[in-house]
């Protein structure tokens, strides 16, 4: 995609209609300090002549164009950048908004296969790039535009043949400041790679912090951060450079421009009898002149850099969601009601072929179970045989190549997954818990469940009386992940928040592998008596988990 075509696409995405305020206020803030500039230095040229002449200064118009620049250049320009500014963080946040909303529709498949640093660099540097092109960098390359433009009119009517010269130097000084775009670009794109790769490095120490000190890790960990922070530096330090020799060039071309005014100047006034007062004016314009066609050399590139960035946020967020069943049909909803009240729910896989993404081999081929209402399963099998990927596969987590899974007789890609999901209560291996109270988390299984529910469903998983126990009860943090608690603590913390939920279909993929014997008794006699109406099916490696199933059954 050209810049051209990414610009275009972040208005139509970001912006919409309100695209035409923003570029207004854009323009408004352009011509108004144009007009300015032009007012200021007319102030000079009025007193300049006066001076020249020996005239009084209340037989010109000087009073009217002071009050002209203070309205411009104070009242216009403020207000202009006021609804500038709100606009421009509007657009910030909306973008913000629809990543953050993509990164929670993707498939579990792209999760697998990108690393949480380098996403969360997507998140956060080049949604914040993206964010900026609109927030500053289009106001920094229109600016200077629309200021030109405003200036060389009045320019030209002040002293033509000065104002070609002027002119033809900030030409040359602007096609070598765009010479200079590519090499930028190059460095901006590689500082950004090596940005994710620092990301990379910072998550593996925080994620895999007690392997890396069990281990004698430190230095594998170091040594890769520290050659992505050398990378990135290296290349900063060049762009660093290249930006410092477009600065050093500017300056030259000041001292010409200086120069060159003089050199012309000093023909006009003395070849031609112009006026010292429009020679004076001219000078005060082209010092903003100048100032703003160089800047046009320098925005210009910058904001490509910057729309490299913004073409990775719209690539991640034309990424294709995980949904790939209906979405929340309402007929099928009424119907899942039905089937509740009828409480009778069964699973079944027919004939379903699936391999995760990139390997070779298929898990399961053409493979087939049945799973009735009022029955507690144990889903027994070699390690890696594929059982907790089964309990996905009913989850939509993943989409088999083939075959098709049924819930209470429906098939699920009819069903939708937000309708799937609220069938199946789960209990993941390594359960995940917020970082916000015990009782928030376990209310996630239902955000509307009162306290008395929730104290209930902690009791039937075992976990009241330890939560009771803490100093803040309820109330405790759960930290990070959950790490202020034991194992045992997080799996019956998310054993009640699935037992709030009170889904027909239940799923413990060894949800109680790190209980000790008497608790994991109580919870199963817990949750067996709730089973009646419901269908369980348990992943288990423990005889004692197996035995107090109905059916044992080999995946
Ligand atoms: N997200 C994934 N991406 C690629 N391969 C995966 C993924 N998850 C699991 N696998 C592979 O799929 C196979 C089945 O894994 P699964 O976790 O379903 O087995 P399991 O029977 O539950 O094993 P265990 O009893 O050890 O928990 C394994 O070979 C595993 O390496």
């Amino acid at each position: 995609m050209n810049n051209f075509k990414i610009l275009k696409e972040l208005i139509k995405r970001f912006q919409g209609v309100r695209a035409v305020l923003y570029f207004a206020e854009i323009i408004g803030m352009g011509v108004a300090d144009g007009i300015s500039v032009v007012l200021v230095s007319r102030i000079i040229g009025i007193i300049t002549d006066t001076a020249v002449s020996k005239g009084n200064l209340r037989d010109t118009q000087l009073v009217k164009y002071i009050i002209l620049t203070i309205i411009f250049k104070i009242i216009i320009q403020t207000l202009l950048a006021v609804l500038y500014n709100d606009e421009a963080k509007r657009t910030g946040a909306n973008m913000r908004n629809t990543v953050y909303g993509k990164a929670l529709s993707l498939s579990m498949e792209f999760y697998d296969n990108h690393h949480t640093g380098e996403f969360m660099s997507k998140l956060t540097y080049d949604t914040n790039m993206a964010s900026g092109v609109f927030g500053s960098r289009i106001r920094r390359v229109m600016m200077p535009v629309i200021m030109v433009i405003v200036c060389i009119i009045p320019m030209f009517v002040l002293c033509p043949p000065v104002t070609a010269g002027l002119l033809v130097l900030c030409i040359i000084s602007l096609t070598l400041n765009f010479v200079m775009i590519p090499v930028l670009e190059k460095y901006s794109r590689k500082i950004s790679d090596a940005n994710k790769e620092i990301s990379k490095s910072v998550t593996n120490m925080l994620q895999g912090m007690e392997t890396i000190r069990m281990f004698p890790l430190k230095k594998v960990i170091s040594d890769s951060y520290n050659n992505a922070n050398e990378n990135c530096g290296k290349n900063m330090k060049i762009q660093g450079r290249t930006e410092a020799l477009i600065s050093a060039l500017r300056a030259a071309f000041d001292l010409i421009g200086a120069l060159v005014f003089l050199a012309l100047g000093i023909l006009y006034t003395t070849k031609t009898g112009g006026k010292l007062g429009n020679l004076i004016s001219l000078y005060s314009i082209y010092g903003a002149f100048q100032y703003n066609f160089l800047l046009m050399g320098v925005y210009i590139p910058s904001l490509s850099s910057w729309l490299v960035n913004a073409q990775r946020v719209l690539e991640f967020i034309d990424t294709p969601n995980e949904n790939f069943y209906v979405e929340n049909k309402e007929n099928t909803k009424n119907n899942i009601c039905q089937k509740n009240s009828e409480a009778y729910h069964t699973v079944e896989f027919k004939n379903i072929t699936f391999g995760y993404a990139g390997k070779n081999t298929n898990i399961f081929e053409a493979y087939s179970a049945f799973f009735d209402s009022g029955k507690s399963y144990a889903l027994v099998g070699e390690s890696g045989r594929g059982k907790s990927t089964l309990t996905k596969l009913l989850l939509g987590f993943y989409q088999p190549k083939k075959g098709r899974i049924f819930i209470d007789g429906t098939d699920i890609t009819e069903l939708g997954l937000v309708n799937v999901r609220d069938k199946i209560a789960y209990i993941p291996q390594e359960p995940y818990l917020f970082n916000c109270s015990i009782k928030e988390n376990i209310r996630m299984g239902k955000l509307n469940a009162s306290d008395e529910e929730i104290y209930n469903a902690a009791k039937q998983a075992g976990a009241h009386d330890f939560i009771s126990g803490l100093e803040n009860g309820y109330e405790t943090p759960a930290g990070e992940r959950g790490n202020t608690l034991s194992g045992g603590q997080k799996q019956r913390i998310a054993i009640a928040r699935a037992i709030l939920k009170d889904a027909p279909v239940i799923i413990f993929d060894e949800a109680t592998s790190a209980l000790d014997n008497e608790t994991e008794k109580y919870i199963n006699k817990t949750v067996m008596s709730v089973k009646k109406d419901k269908l369980i099916l348990m992943i288990a490696h423990r005889p004692s988990t197996i035995e107090t199933a109905d059916c044992r059954f080999e995946v």
